[in-house]
């Protein structure tokens, strides 16, 4: 019947079939990734192997970034040589569009670091989103009050990204809320693990803005807001998260030292380890290319109004335009094929019914992991309502 398989498979046969449930394989260059089967005892969870062509072996990858929860079925396409499309059928519009990342920049960055293959997930969103805002500035400066102050006015527009931090909470701290406070051994782990898009040791305590916490504030629509310090923001720059850079400075050091004090949360030894590396952070605040905005926090409501403008809130300005997502399902029977960055999903459909063709366009992706990939458009074509496609005009 069909071709015989490749000698490198059948050499490798028993290894191939020990994997279980539903499974798609693609090559890009010289390495076969074979997706999907049994974990753990876990059906159709989305495990990976690597078949790698020019050495005939099988190799277990580092998989960063969350993975996609099981489903029954999925396919898979690559979109170009440095990332695999995975569709999951019969799953929420925004849960059936996922890329496994084999060779972008952050994986390359990664396989450096960990000295292993390594892949990653990244979940694909529709549209671009606002961008989020990175808030930096040295202790003291205000930018917790006019990050509250921003919010209060606008509840609906943005969203906080809670760090973890690994520093004790402060008397009115609620945790979830303001931080998550956590354990070193656990975030450290987690960090390892590829959960965090950035994090510092700041002040003798470790910070961290994990993938979640951002994509938990885009996800709902909202305009995400981090308060980060500035080797965080140097890290966010660096990283698939396009993002718009705000530096709060104080009108004086004398003033920074003031307000520290005047808010009473920390003992003496921890002022002073702040005022120091307030001075430290102020010189890099103004590194070139880091921020592309930087504001003084003397009178608060004039500081706002710029924060506002920067943010295109001020009443002159047009609303942020966020995406709008049309339902799409993607049933069990589907095929998918790619040519120029355009994805074809012919979906099948109960008898009689026409089936549904999705164009999904991947031309202009942004981010990608660790995160979500966007700037995806997918939308179904509209199908002239003969026989064309439902094969019965045969003669
Ligand atoms: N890199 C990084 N810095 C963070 C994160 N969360 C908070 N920070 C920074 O850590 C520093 C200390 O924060 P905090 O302990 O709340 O003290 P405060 O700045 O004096 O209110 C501040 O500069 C924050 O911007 C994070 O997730 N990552
Ligand atoms: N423009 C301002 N003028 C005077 N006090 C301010 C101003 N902005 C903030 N503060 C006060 O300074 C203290 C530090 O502000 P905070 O928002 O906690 O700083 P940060 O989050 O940067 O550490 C707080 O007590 C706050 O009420």
């Amino acid at each position: 019947m069909g071709e015989e398989a490749p000698e490198y498979l059948l050499d490798n046969l028993d290894e191939f079939s020990l994997l279980k449930g539903n499974q798609t394989s693609n090559i890009v260059g010289k390495k076969i990734y074979v997706v999907g089967g049994c974990e753990d005892g876990e059906d159709n969870s989305f495990s990976i192997k690597i078949f790698d062509r020019s050495t005939s072996e099988w190799l277990i990858p580092t998989v960063l970034g969350v993975k996609p929860t099981p489903c029954k079925l999925h396919s898979a396409v690559p979109v170009n040589e440095d990332r695999i499309l995975v569709l999951k059928s019969n799953t929420a519009t925004d849960d059936c569009l996922w890329f496994l990342e084999v060779d972008t920049r952050f994986v390359k960055e990664q396989k450096k670091i960990l000295g292993t293959e390594v892949v990653a997930w990244s979940k694909g969103v529709q549209g671009t989103g606002p961008k989020p805002v990175v808030i930096s500035g040295p202790s003291g400066v205000g930018k917790g009050t006019l990050i509250s102050k921003l919010m209060k006015e606008f509840p609906s527009t943005f969203g906080f990204s809670v760090s973890h931090t690994t520093r004790a909470p402060r008397e009115k701290e609620v945790h979830g809320v303001h931080y998550y406070f956590t354990e070193r051994s656990k975030m450290e782990n987690d960090i390892r693990e590829g959960k965090f898009l950035e994090s510092a040791s700041v002040h003798g305590n470790l910070y961290g803005t994990s993938i979640e916490a951002v994509e938990a504030v885009t996800d709902s629509g909202k305009r995400c807001i981090l308060d980060i310090d500035v080797q965080g923001a140097r890290s966010v720059r660096a990283s698939s998260l396009e993002a718009i850079f705000i530096f709060i400075c104080p009108p004086s050091f004398e003033e920074l030292e003031k307000r520290l004090r005047a808010r009473g949360t920390e003992t003496e030894e921890q002022v002073q380890k702040r005022l120091r590396n307030a001075r430290v952070e102020l010189d890099q605040g103004k590194s070139a290319g880091l921020f592309d905005h930087v504001l003084v926090n003397d009178d608060l409501e004039r500081c706002c109004e710029e924060l506002k403008k920067i943010l295109s809130l001020d009443s002159d300005a047009d609303p942020v335009a966020y995406p709008t997502t049309e339902d799409t399902r993607i049933t069990d029977f589907h095929a998918v094929s790619a040519r120029d960055q355009m994805i074809l999903i012919h979906c099948g459909s109960e008898q009689g019914m026409p089936p549904t063709i999705y164009e999904l366009d991947v031309s202009s992706l942004k981010g990608g992991a660790p995160g979500r990939t966007r700037g995806l458009n997918m939308h179904p074509i509209n199908l002239p309502t003969t026989d064309v496609l439902s094969g019965i005009d045969m003669d």
